[in-house]
């Protein structure tokens, strides 16, 4: 008999931010919650409650808009006291000097594919950011620890991947040793990064791949962290706070699952989620 499984995953992408209502790159720029964006944490917390979930540690980047959701989320599940750990590994994309501006006056410019390369291709970078630049990393008082050779300019998905895994394999998975349950709440591309290493995506395949706001997906191992099941939304019967079914809004994710299902029984998820590659 297979035994049920006992590890948990939950990725969770922050809430709306009013710069994404309004269509602008935001990358590391720290913009908070909209009054959707916090709806939307709220009702992420009460489907992981209607689920049962009990979470032992969460994780999440030093971005405002991220923090705010793992709070709202917890308060709602009567969670606050697990430990949460931030990091920048954890923040959005950095979008250099595309920072702040809006998508649609950038097309208008460069025209919109080439808006599309920079926001989905897998290596292609942002125009950069100078360091004298105020919005440089290195002006910002959150990232004084960190070596001036770490602190991006601009990155490709490429380089999320590159920065973000080092913090799933040294901190994420010996976590695992002691915690059931997890959460890790984070951003559109942090997630692509994270979600294209678990499935074993190619550089192809996760072009077509998005994160929708507050829509908790829930991942089960075994106790040698080998995926069990196919990933699910968190009470995905249910309708959103602001009335659309998770179904309707998120059809990559199940062109994602037919994916996954085809690869479930020869990829060894165990190997992906604990060795560097
Ligand atoms: O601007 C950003 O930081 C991201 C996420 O909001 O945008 P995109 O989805 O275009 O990568």
């Amino acid at each position: 008999m297979t035994e049920p499984p006992n590890k948990t995953l939950v990725l969770l992408r922050h809430g709306q931010i009013t710069w994404n209502a309004e269509n602008r790159f935001t990358g590391w720029t720290d913009v908070g919650l909209s009054e959707l964006g916090h709806v939307e944490a709220v009702e992420a917390g009460r489907r992981l409650l209607h689920d049962g979930l009990q979470f032992d540690i969460a994780f999440t980047s030093v971005l405002k808009r991220a923090i705010k959701t793992v709070w709202l989320a917890l308060e709602e599940m009567d969670q606050m006291w697990i430990p949460v750990h931030r990091s920048w590994r954890l923040n959005e994309r950095h979008y250099g000097s595309l920072q702040g501006q809006f998508k649609h006056e950038v097309a208008k410019k460069v025209g919109e594919e080439q808006v599309q390369r920079w926001r989905r291709s897998f290596d292609v970078r942002p125009p950069a950011l100078s360091e004298g630049d105020k919005r440089f990393p290195g002006n910002d008082r959150r990232y004084a620890s960190l070596d001036p050779a770490q602190l991006p300019c601009g990155e490709s998905l490429k380089d999320t991947i590159e920065r973000a895994l080092p913090y799933w394999h040294e901190t994420i998975v010996p976590a695992f040793a002691s915690a059931d349950s997890i959460l890790i709440v984070a951003h559109g591309n942090t997630l692509r990064a994270l979600i294209k290493y678990l499935k074993g995506l190619t550089d192809e395949k996760v072009v077509g791949l998005e994160v929708p706001t507050g829509e908790p997906v829930v991942y089960r191992f075994d106790h040698e962290l080998r995926l069990q099941q196919l990933p699910t939304f968190a009470h995905s019967m249910s309708r959103c706070a602001h009335g659309c079914s998770p179904r309707s809004r998120f059809r990559d994710f199940f062109s994602l699952a037919s994916h996954l299902r085809s690869h479930c029984s020869s990829i060894s998820f165990q190997q992906r989620l604990t060795k560097k590659r």
